[in-house]
This record gives structure tokens, sequence and C-alpha cells, in this order.
């Protein structure tokens, strides 16, 4: 179970809404996938022109938590502005803290993000913020009371997987709230490692909406991000640097 403030999931794995070929095609995908949470960004949707054609009128939102995020926002106070925006038009209170400080690298501002989830927290709303994979950070972050929080394993729509595994397991290690990881994920391999390394789950976007067979590729996320679960859960082996016998020889009479 996967609990976030007061919300509980059965499902770890987070999908974001952009990029997809159709929206119908994204229908399937997210079906297949068994996300719950489904992260969009405020601006994007334009949610004040419900006219205007959206993949939210296709799907049961009984089914699902919108998740929505502050994509676009560059200072804390415009991350701030796009959160009041989205709590006003009745979604719920969770809001993904996103504030970018680098259009080229789509790094998050650690500053702004700080900022603007101390203000978010103040103002009652359940926060996650998406953050690099620095370990300090991901600490000030949960001290200051954020429900989860959201460290990169790389940068946004790169598909280059899990960087720095070891930052990660750090901020894993040390973490009370959940720790999602966040971007970047590029294969279920990967997914598949971040839950292995102790996330509580996994939030990704491209790797579905970009692939071949967006259908098949949720499927292989969840699939993968199970296995790396339970593999967490059931406890690795410690790797040793030399070989150990499979078939163990002792008590057999000959050599
Ligand atoms: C949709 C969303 O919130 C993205 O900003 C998120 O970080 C996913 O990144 P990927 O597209 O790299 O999976």
């Amino acid at each position: 179970m996967l609990k976030i403030g007061s919300y509980e999931f059965t499902s770890r794995l987070l999908l974001g809404t952009g990029k997809y070929p159709d929206f119908d095609i994204q229908k399937e995908a997210v079906a297949v996938s068994g996300a719950e949470i489904l992260t969009f960004s405020v601006r994007r949707m334009n949610i004040f022109e419900p006219s205007l054609p959206n993949f939210l009128e296709k799907l049961d939102l009984k089914k699902y938590i919108l998740l929505p995020n502050t994509a676009g926002a560059k200072t804390a106070i415009e991350a701030v502005r796009i959160a009041k925006l989205a709590k006003a038009s009745g979604l719920c209170d969770m809001i993904k803290v996103e504030v970018i400080g680098c259009q080229k690298t789509l790094l998050p501002d650690p500053i702004e993000t700080l900022k603007a989830s101390e203000e978010l927290l103040k103002e009652g709303f359940t926060v996650l913020p998406y953050t690099s994979d620095d370990v300090l950070l991901a600490k000030r972050l949960e001290e200051l009371g954020c429900h989860a929080i959201m460290p990169g394993a790389s940068p946004i729509g790169s598909g280059q997987g899990i960087i720095n595994p070891l930052n990660l397991s750090f901020i894993i290690e040390q973490a009370k709230v959940p720790i999602i990881i966040d971007a970047g994920i590029g294969t279920p391999s990967d997914a598949a490692v971040a839950m292995e390394l102790g996330a509580d789950g996994v939030l990704l976007n491209t790797a579905v909406s970009g692939a071949n067979d967006p259908v098949k590729m949720a499927l292989a996320m969840k699939l993968a991000i199970e296995a790396g679960r339970l593999g967490f859960e059931a406890g690795r082996i410690p790797k040793k640097r030399y070989a150990t016998a499979s078939s163990p020889s002792e008590g057999m009479s000959f050599s």
C-alpha cells in the first residue's frame, strides 16, 4: 500500500499524461498500467475551458486521482499560483511541485522548490515536490512537512534511467515519507531497479507515451514495478567478490 498524506493507493506506478499519439491509446495504456494517480500540467490542460478536447473526457474519473502539477513554473510564486488555481477548480488538494530552473536540462530549482513547498504546506496542500537527487535537499523538504519526495532518476524525458543510484538509496534510507522516483525512466528495468532500491513508487511519462507500443510498455512498467517491489521486500542476497557453489559439497563422500 502506498500512503501519501491521507491518501492510500494499491498501485505504485504514477503516470504522466503528456505526449501520447492519441487519446484512445492513452486511455488503454492508463487502464493496463493499473495506475491510480495521473499527473497533468495545470497550464497544459486549460481546466477552465472544458469545451477544448482533452484526455480527461476519455477517462472514468472516479477510477483515478488527478495529481495536478505546476509544470511551467519558474519561480515559487508562479508554482503557488498554479497550485491555487488547481485547487479552486475542484481538484484534490495534492500538488506535484515542479519549479524548473534550467530550460535545457529541465532540472528543478532547489531554492524555489523549497519556497513553493513551504508556502503550499502552509496553505494546507498535500505536497509532493519534484526534486533533484540531492540527499540534503530531500531531507530539508521532508523536514518542512512534504508528504512525499520525488527525486529524479535523470532529466525529464531523457530516458537515461537511474544515473545516481547511490544518492537515491541515501534518500530512500533516511526518509520517513514515501520516495517516488520521478523522471528519466527509460525502460522497465530502470523502474524495477528504482523499486529494488526501496523506492515507494515511480512516476513516469515519456517511456510509455513515446514507446512504439504505449499500451504494451504501460503493462511492462506495471509488471516491472511490481517485480521490483517484491524483490525489495524479499531482500536481495549480498554481493560477494568470489563464487559460492550453488550445490554445497559438505557431507558428500566423494571429492
Ligand atoms: C509528467 C511529469 O510530471 C513529468 O514532468 C515527469 O517528470 C515524467 O518525466 P519522464 O517523461 O521522464 O518520465
